[in-house]
């Protein structure tokens, strides 16, 4: 059987190979198809009908990811270690992996789905009420998150740590702080649940990544996030016909990094999905120069088919500076489908007060931090990317008028 393939990876990209044998393995994020008659023949052996969920009109090659299945605790034995260096493999080779979701978080998230539909059906007018002037919390209309200055089209929910007016953050006007705009209580008691139980994940990710990562400070990582700043975007993105023309068309959200440590989210059926794998010689720093717009239009772009019963896993800015690159944040990018998608992008981040300092073990990596480097602070990096995605809203406006941005140093903790 013959197949013309193109091998993608890293000096061999564009270049296309033929082979005189069926791949034999599941088909590897290395191999891309071509859209030629012998696709067929690829078809036949290990065709995999998620793949042909890709939005229309991407160039862009389908991957089948690694999924792991997270153990009940880490406590550090040989099955943890092996696991721990296989999630950074993957992290090092696609940019992502995912992990199976525990029956109790299908469960919860199959209660927060049916709570994020019937929110969505509301009238437009009841959705824009839901929005708060000091958190950035709330109802995100279809058109106004910007991306590298562009409309994206999802509507979105965003729940950020949902604080009473008589937290102190509160009271001192910290940047992005104050309360959640629920729909409802039991809105609410879905979503925080839903997270709570993603929250218990992140933190056994951030456990094997120490083991992974050869750190000799056991809480190197799990002490970053202490009352982390978690937040989850509950996201519905239209079909590619019913758009209202802001942004560019067939566009979701454009490319982008997220901004802590790790990014745990689950699609549904319909697939949108791009990341950029890791490309040696492609390096970039998000907290000094926006990486939103970066190569959206470029084929190096791997489709991630919706699984059934699985998470995708992704890398944030903080990780990377944290590892000086040694694990770098995951580019990825939304295309619209032909039916409408919905998404819950969970993000699992260090304390808005944490300065990060890269890690002793990788200060020396290349990537110009040391141990010296005055750091990244997360809520820094955070409140800026709200300025910049959100620069119209009623929050925005609050924060320049009462020069918020300016508190920013005094929120700053050097040791959690
Ligand atoms: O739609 C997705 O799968 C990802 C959404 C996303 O990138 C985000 O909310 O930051
Ligand atoms: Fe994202």
């Amino acid at each position: 059987m013959l197949l013309r393939l193109s091998i993608r990876a890293y000096g061999l990209a564009g270049k296309s190979l033929t082979m005189l044998k069926p791949l034999g393995v599941k088909q590897r994020a290395t191999v891309r198809y071509l859209a030629t008659a012998t696709q067929t023949a690829v078809a036949k052996s290990n065709y995999n009908p998620l793949h042909a969920t890709m939005p229309p009109n991407h160039g862009a090659t389908p991957v089948d990811l690694e999924t792991f299945d997270l153990p009940k605790q880490v406590t550090g034995t040989a099955a943890d270690f092996t696991l721990s260096k296989s999630m950074i493999a993957a992290f090092r080779r696609d940019g992502i992996f995912q992990i199976k979701l525990t029956p109790a978080q299908s469960t919860a998230l199959s209660r927060a789905n049916a709570f994020a539909k019937s929110f969505f059906e509301e009238p437009f007018a009841v959705k824009l009420k839901h929005v708060d002037d000091q958190s950035f919390a709330g109802y995100v209309a279809s058109g106004e998150e910007l991306t590298d200055g562009i409309a994206d089209y999802p509507e979105i929910f965003t729940v950020i740590k949902d604080l009473p007016r008589n937290d102190f953050r509160v009271q001192l006007r910290w940047p992005c702080h104050g309360p959640c705009p629920w729909p409802s209580d039991a809105y609410a008691a879905a979503m925080q649940e839903y997270m709570t139980l993603l929250g218990s994940s992140g933190e056994k990710l951030l456990q094997l990544l120490t083991l992974g990562l050869g750190l000799a400070d056991p809480h190197a990582l799990t002490r970053l996030t202490k009352d982390g700043w978690h937040h989850m975007r509950v996201l519905q993105f239209p079909a590619a016909d019913q758009t209202n023309g802001k942004g560019k068309s067939g566009r979701g959200i454009g490319s982008h990094t997220d901004y802590g440590l790790l990014v745990l989210s689950a699609q549904d059926e319909v697939g949108g999905l791009f990341i950029r794998r890791p490309i040696r010689g492609e390096n970039w720093r998000n907290w000094e120069k926006s990486v939103a717009g970066y190569k959206e239009g470029d084929d190096e772009w791997s489709y991630i088919p919706p699984e059934p019963n699985v998470m995708t896993v992704m890398a944030g800015d903080m990780l990377q500076y944290l590892t000086s690159s040694f694990i770098q944040s995951t580019p990825h990018k939304v295309g619209l489908n032909t039916r409408p998608r919905s998404v819950f992008a969970y993000f699992h981040e260090p304390n808005f007060s944490a300065l990060m300092k890269p890690l002793p073990e990788y200060a020396a990596a290349g990537d110009g931090n040391t141990t010296d480097s005055p750091g990244i602070h997360y809520g820094t990096h955070f409140a800026n990317m709200c300025m910049r995605n959100y620069p119209e809203r009623i929050t925005a406006k609050r924060v320049r008028v009462e020069n918020r941005m300016e508190i920013l140093p005094s929120t700053v903790m050097e040791d959690l």
